[in-house]
């Protein structure tokens, strides 16, 4: 007997489809499985209003499991910057595969480059970790740049480019190379500059924790070090009790030395949606190895950021 399809819960956007039939296909190849797409609507997806009015983290995640939960779907995609930091009772992230890249990206007129973006530019965002980032970049480089609080899906971003109403957006390279527009691009922010959200660029494959087969199956698809950095990265924005829409950015890499892997870096940054304040910390330590050290790192990192005044700079929202 062949066993049934695996129902895939997805959104209906087009990132949300585009990763989802990604992530299809390889659990396809790993399972032998076929797989179905069920698109579910959320109430992100209906509602017009700003992320932050409506209640901050996860809005587009409820929905799918909801239906993971009322076993309507066997498995989910998220992007992982998206979801809440608490795992909720009864789901697992089974896999989280390898990470595309996590730089957030300038897409402007004329092909400009951030740094010349010309006195006046209006630069469009919704989330104020990048505003406080490029806000303090512009301030202690003598850019003056005005940030535009905008909300909407990648396409509707774009086109206030296209439209001459805004002189760029900023948005993630890996959303635009899932729906391929990557060639949308005229800059890619240096991390320097911008750390991303934690978890950004990463996927996050959740199913039914009970599923013990399921489980085994898509964690085929994890990637290890992947995992530890996004873990470490949620750690320290969950220590720093901040949801996605914070002003939190943060990333995890590896330090290698020729082709062996040393050390791990996680470097955290909070910051007033103005720039006028920020604190940027960074540490490395062991390559994590187990769930727990991961968590650690980016709690020992968060620490050290609320003794340096953190907590103090994350009370704003977007507006
Ligand atoms: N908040 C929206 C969102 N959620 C995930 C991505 C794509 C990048 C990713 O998967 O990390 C985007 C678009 C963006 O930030 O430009």
């Amino acid at each position: 007997m062949t066993a049934r399809a695996l129902r895939l819960g997805t959104r209906r956007s087009k990132l949300a489809m585009a990763q989802s039939g990604q992530v299809a296909e390889a659990v396809r190849q790993v399972t032998g499985r076929a797989v179905e797409l069920v698109e579910i609507t959320t109430y992100g997806d209906t509602s017009r209003e700003h992320l932050a009015q409506i209640g901050g983290t996860g809005v587009f995640v409820t929905a799918l499991r909801d239906a993971l939960l009322a076993g309507d779907v066997d498995f989910a995609v998220h992007s992982l910057k998206d979801l809440p930091t608490a795992q909720p009772e009864g789901l697992t992230l089974a896999a989280v595969p390898l990470r595309e890249d996590p730089r957030d990206v300038l897409v402007a007129r004329d092909a400009l480059k951030f740094t010349d973006l010309p006195r006046g530019a209006r630069v469009g965002t919704g989330s104020p970790r990048r505003m406080a980032q490029l806000n303090a970049y512009a301030r202690s480089h003598g850019l003056e740049i005005e940030t535009v609080a905008i909300r909407g899906n990648v396409d509707t971003r774009i086109r206030y480019v296209h439209d001459g109403e805004l002189d760029a957006v900023v948005l993630a390279a890996a959303g635009l190379n899932r729906i391929g527009r990557a060639d949308e691009v005229t800059d890619f922010l240096s991390i320097d500059t911008v750390l991303p959200a934690p978890g950004q660029g990463a996927l996050a494959i959740e199913c039914a924790a009970g599923n013990a087969d399921l489980v085994a199956a898509l964690g085929e698809l994890d990637d290890p070090f992947t995992r530890a950095a996004v873990t470490a990265e949620r750690s320290l924005l969950a220590a720093l009790e901040a949801g996605c829409s914070a002003p939190v950015g943060a990333l995890a890499d590896l330090l290698a030395d020729g082709q062996i892997v040393k050390e791990m870096r996680l470097r955290g940054v909070v910051g007033t949606t103005d720039g006028s304040r920020t604190v940027q910390l960074s540490t490395t330590g062991p390559v994590p190895e187990t769930h727990d050290q991961a968590m650690t790192l980016g709690r020992e990192l968060a620490a050290e950021m609320l003794a340096q005044g953190a907590a103090g700079l994350m009370g704003e929202r977007a507006h």
